[in-house]
This record gives C-alpha cells, structure tokens and sequence, in this order.
C-alpha cells in the first residue's frame, strides 16, 4: 500500500481553476473522503491524481515519488466509478480478471485470484454468471473486486454507491470499511453523501471552489465545522449572523448562550438541532424561552426515534430543532425553545 501526497496542485481547464494549490496527505492504510458541493474539484483531485490529468503546478507524489510523466497504468493506482463501466459482455471472471489479464498475468494464477477477490467481496461461485443477471448491488461489488484485483497501492473511489438505493448503500459502506480494514487499503473516495463519508472515512476533506475547506475526523468536522461553508454543506441550517459579547450573542433569535471561550465579536451563529430545545408546557403557551410554531415533522436517524421539527419562530428565520419521538409535538402546536450552549458553534463571519 502506497501514501499520498498532492503538494500546492493546481489544474485549470481553460480559464477555470478546478484545483487551486491544493495539499493534502493520505497516509498507508488511510481511508479519506472527500466531500463538496457539484463542481466544487472533487473528480479532478482523482484524475489528477490517477493522471488522468496533469497538474499545471504542483505535485502528486505516490509512496514518496513524484508521478510526473508516469503514465496512469503505471501508477499502481485502482479506480471505481459510480457507472461502474463493467464489460456488460463478459462474465464476472471475466470482468474481475480484467486488470490481471492487462498485466499479463498467467492464466492459472489469475483464476486463483478471481475466485480468491469474489469470495472477498462476498460473490463465491459467480465466476461464470454474466454481470447482466445481477443486481446493482453484486454489480457494484464485482466492480469492486476488479477494481482490488492488480493490488493497487491506492484506491480510489468515485461516488461508488451513487447509483444504489439507500438501505442498500448503508449496508455496503459498512461492508466496505470493514473489507479496506482487513486489506489495510489506502483509500481515497469521492461522495456527494455526507452519511456515507460519515460511514466510510478515517477523515474527511471538505472541498469548496477548488479548495479544501476543511480536513479531519468526521467526528471533528460535524461538530466543529469550520466555516458557515461547511455548516451548510453538511445539512445544518441554523445558521445566523450574530454579535458575541460576555459569553451570550445577540441574534434574529434573542439571546443565545455560546460555549465558554468563545471570542467577542461579530461571527455566524450554528445551533445545531439538538441544541434547539422545546421548553414549559406542552401547550407553549407560558413559560420562559422564544416562542415558535411547529410547521413540520420528519422522521430521521436510523432507528426512527428523533423527529426533525420545523419551527417558526416569533422572531427570526426558521429553526430545525430534533426530539424524541415520544414527546414530538404536532404541526401547528405552540411552543417554547431555549438554547443550549453545548449545540452551539461560532463560525467566522460572512465575507460576502
Ligand atoms: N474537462 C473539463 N473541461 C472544462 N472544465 C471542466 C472539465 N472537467 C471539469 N471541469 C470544471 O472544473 C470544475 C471542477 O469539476 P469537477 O468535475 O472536478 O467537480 P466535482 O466536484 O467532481 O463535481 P461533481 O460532483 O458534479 O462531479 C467545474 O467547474 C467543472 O465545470
């Protein structure tokens, strides 16, 4: 298994920049998801890298060296795309055996190997079904098992659940950390999907307009995302200009509590939902807190026991707030929030 290194990459195309000086370390047995909004240089960080692409400055270093001029079949690199491209007139064999058979590998421990990467990815005895009977999902881990097969240094993944229905992609990125695990993989994917990054990943990197926005744990990034940018991106919508001083900040809201040691000064306020919390009597109609309207309910988390709600609140934009199930109040119901400082993260101003 191979480390990554991109030292200040940039590539343009015409007189766009889809990377701008980006840097960014993977290290040996590394699982890193790269998340970003459409457009945001996702796809042209895996061609780059794959060399696809050639950076117009900057460097891609594989296992330390640099891959200048080294052609993408020579990079030791594997690649899984979302459309997962398999040869719809080959068998399963056929198409795992694929890389191997490029490489000129010998017949007999090619088969070996095939049957060895089917078993691996939970297909034992497929060798002969054409990929046609197949469903998306064992299409997707024959796609993956070709894509293992030559040993790559690196893995790289391009929205590889994409196409899957969500139970099922759930189910596989599980599968797959656990598979990349045990191979100890160096892994680098690309998502749209924040779950399956979540999911997946040792670390994350948020792209924006060519740039990372952010890098680290998943658990990091959600609870201290690093820009309004982020916040967003990763589905918080609490999200408000506001002034901190003394400890509380003054928002569309009213007065909310902020974590100790946060500076004095203007900022952009996040409360996450559950820092959203429903107070006094059931009816809302006493009591202390901001008042709202529940304009909404939806069922989230895997095991449905949290309702998201939509509030609106007496003064301020929209409010998400989670609770229970249990004590979920209906849409039109009069309530009362506080906040809680423990939810509640401050982000750098708006710039624009
Ligand atoms: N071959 C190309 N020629 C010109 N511009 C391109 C080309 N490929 C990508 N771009 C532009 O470069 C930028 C980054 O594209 P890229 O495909 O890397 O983004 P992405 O984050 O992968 O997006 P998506 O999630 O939609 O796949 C975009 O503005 C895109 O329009």
């Amino acid at each position: 298994m191979a480390s990554l290194r991109l030292e200040a990459v940039t590539v343009r195309y015409g007189g766009r920049t889809a990377l701008d000086a980006v840097g960014l370390d993977v290290a040996e047995h590394e699982i890193v998801c790269v998340l970003g909004p459409s457009g945001s240089g996702k796809s042209t960080l895996l061609r780059v890298v794959a060399g696809l692409v050639d950076p117009d400055a900057g460097r891609v270093l594989l296992a330390g060296r640099d891959q200048r001029g080294v052609p993408p079949h020579r990079r030791g690199v594997g690649l899984m795309f979302q459309d997962h491209q398999l040869f719809p007139t080959r068998d399963v064999g056929g198409n795992v055996a694929f890389g191997l058979r490029m490489r000129g590998e010998p017949r007999g421990r090619t088969e070996a190997r095939v049957d060895e990467l089917l078993e691996l990815v939970g297909l034992p005895g497929t060798r002969r079904r054409p990929v046609g009977t197949l469903s998306g999902g064992e299409q997707q881990r024959v796609a993956l098992a070709r894509a293992l097969a030559p040993r790559p240094g690196l893995l790289m993944l391009d929205e590889p659940l994409g196409q899957l229905d969500r139970s099922l992609r759930e189910r596989l990125v599980v599968e797959l950390r656990l598979l990349f695990r045990r191979l100890g993989t160096t892994v680098l994917a690309v998502t749209h999907d924040q779950g399956e990054a979540f999911a997946l990943a040792d670390r994350v990197v948020v792209m924006e307009a060519g740039r990372i926005a952010q890098t680290g744990s998943p658990a990091e990034v959600w609870q201290r995302p690093a820009s309004e940018f982020v916040a967003r991106f990763l589905g918080f919508t609490n999200i408000v200009p506001a002034t901190v001083h003394g400890g509380t900040a003054d928002t569309p809201w009213g007065p909310v509590p902020v974590p100790p040691g946060a500076p004095d000064g203007p900022c952009a306020l996040l409360v996450r939902p559950a820092g959203v919390r429903l107070t006094g009597a059931p009816d809302g109609a006493s009591g202390e807190g901001l008042p709202c309207t529940v304009t909404a309910r939806t069922l989230r988390g895997g095991g449905f026991s949290e309702i998201s709600l939509l509030l609106e609140p007496e003064r301020g934009p929209a409010l998400e707030a989670s609770c229970p199930l249990r004590s979920a109040p209906e849409p039109g119901a009069a309530v009362r929030v506080r906040f809680a400082a423990d939810d509640v993260v401050v982000l750098p101003p708006r710039t624009a």
